[in-house]
C-alpha cells in the first residue's frame, strides 16, 4: 500500500514536471478528429481519450462515429467523448477546438506513391479545412492526410482565402518518420530506443523524407557509412514497407496513430506554456527557399514559437537535401495549384 502511494506520488510528480500537471492546473482543452472511424482514426481516438491533457473529445466522420464514440468514451479517462456524423454535424464538431487532427481520405495500396492519393484527399482537406476557418479559426491544425506534401498548401490557401490563416498553426504531421528513424537507428547502433533522437527534415514522401542520422543521439561509431544509407532508405520507404504488408489492407494505421498522439500531445504542451517542447513538422518556412519544409520546430502558446535551422549536414545528407528539393517544389505548387483553381 504504502509503496504503491510512493510510486503514484512519484509518477504525479513526474507528469507535473514533464507537462501533465494535475488535471485543475491545466486549462480544458477541446480536440478534435477528422476521419475518427478510420484505421488511424480509431486508436488516434483511443490514445487521446488517454491523454490527461484533453479535456473534450470531438470525434467526426462521415460514417461510423456513434460507435466508435459509445466506445471510446466508456473509458474511465476524464476527456468528455462526442460522436458528430455527416456535414451537418461537422460544424459543432469543430465549435471551441484547440486542435483538430486530420486523418480524413484514402490511404495507398501496393504500387501507388502518395500522390495518387491527390485526387481524392484534396477535396476532402479542402473541404474539412474551409469548416475549420468557419467554426475554429484559431485551432492549431495536424494534417495527417497524404499527400502531406500537397495537403498542408491546400490546407493555407483554403485559410488564406478565408482570411484566417495563420502560419504558427498549421502543421503537417512527420513524426511517424521520427518514430521510424529513431527505432531503426535504435536497432542498428544497438542503443536504446527510449534515448534516441534523430530529426528528419524535408517532406513525407519517398526521397523528401531526409533523416538526419548525423544528428542522431546518443551518437554510434559503429555505423559504416552503408549502414548510414540503408537506414536512410528504409526510413524513406518506411510507409510503402508497411503498405506492401497489409497487402492492399491500407497503410501504416497503429504507428501512425502512436506518432500523432504524441505530436497532438506536444502541441496540446506548447498551448499550456510547458516550456521547450520541439517536434519535427512540416510548416511554412524560411530554413529553404522552399515554402514549406519540415525541420524542428519550438512549441508554445500560439503552435510555432520558433523553426529551427538544420543544424550541420553531413556531405551525403547535403546531396539528399538538394535532391529532394525539386520534388518537394513540385508537390507544393500542385497543393496551391488546386486550392487556387477549385
Ligand atoms: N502523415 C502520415 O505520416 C500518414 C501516415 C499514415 C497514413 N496517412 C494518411 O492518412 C489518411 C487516412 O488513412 P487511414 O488508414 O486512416 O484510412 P481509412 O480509409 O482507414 O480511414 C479514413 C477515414 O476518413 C473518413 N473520411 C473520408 N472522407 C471524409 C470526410 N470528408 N470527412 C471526414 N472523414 C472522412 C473515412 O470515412 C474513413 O473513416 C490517408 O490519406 C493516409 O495516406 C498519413
Ligand atoms: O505510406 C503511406 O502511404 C502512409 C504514410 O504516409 C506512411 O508513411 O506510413
Amino acid at each position: 500500500m504504502r509503496s504503491s502511494l510512493l510510486k503514484s506520488t512519484s509518477e504525479l510528480l513526474r507528469r507535473s514536471r514533464r507537462g501533465y500537471a494535475s488535471s485543475s492546473a491545466n486549462p480544458e482543452r477541446k480536440v478534435a478528429v477528422l476521419g475518427a472511424a478510420g484505421g488511424i482514426g480509431q486508436p488516434l481516438s483511443l490514445l487521446m481519450k488517454l491523454n490527461p491533457l484533453v479535456s473534450s473529445l470531438s470525434l467526426y466522420d462521415i460514417a461510423g462515429t456513434p460507435g466508435v464514440a459509445a466506445d471510446v468514451s466508456h473509458i474511465n479517462s476524464p476527456a468528455l467523448v462526442k460522436g458528430f456524423m455527416g456535414d451537418d454535424q461537422l460544424g459543432e464538431a469543430l465549435e471551441g477546438s484547440d486542435v483538430v487532427i486530420i486523418p480524413a481520405g484514402v490511404p495507398r495500396k501496393p504500387g501507388m506513391t502518395r500522390d495518387d492519393l491527390f485526387n481524392i484527399n484534396a477535396g476532402i482537406v479542402k473541404a474539412l479545412c474551409t469548416a475549420i476557418a468557419k467554426h475554429c479559426p484559431n485551432a492549431l491544425v495536424n494534417m495527417i492526410s497524404n499527400p502531406v506534401n500537397s495537403t498542408v498548401p491546400i490546407a493555407a490557401e483554403v485559410f488564406k482565402k478565408a482570411g484566417t490563416y495563420d502560419e504558427k498553426k498549421l502543421f503537417g504531421v512527420t513524426t511517424l518518420d521520427v518514430v521510424r528513424a529513431k527505432t531503426f537507428y535504435a536497432g542498428k547502433a544497438g542503443v536504446p530506443v527510449t534515448e534516441v533522437n534523430v530529426p528528419v527534415v524535408g517532406g513525407h514522401a519517398g526521397i523528401t523524407i531526409l533523416p538526419l542520422f548525423s544528428q542522431a543521439t546518443p551518437a554510434s561509431n559503429s555505423l559504416s557509412h552503408q549502414d548510414i544509407e540503408a537506414l536512410t532508405k528504409r526510413t524513406q520507404d518506411g510507409g510503402t514497407e508497411v503498405v506492401e504488408a497489409k497487402a492492399g489492407k491500407g497503410s501504416a494505421t497503429l504507428s501512425m496513430a502512436y506518432a500523432g498522439a504524441v505530436f497532438a500531445d506536444a502541441c496540446l504542451k506548447g498551448l499550456n506554456g510547458v516550456p521547450d517542447i520541439v517536434e519535427c513538422s512540416f510548416v511554412q518556412s524560411t530554413v529553404t527557399e522552399l515554402p514549406f519544409f519540415a525541420s524542428k520546430v519550438r512549441l508554445g502558446k500560439n503552435g510555432v514559437e520558433e523553426v529551427l535551422g538544420l543544424g550541420e549536414l553531413s556531405d551525403f545528407e547535403k546531396k539528399g537535401l538538394e535532391n529532394l528539393k525539386g520534388e518537394l517544389k513540385s508537390s507544393i505548387e500542385k497543393g496551391v495549384k488546386f486550392a487556387y483553381g477549385n
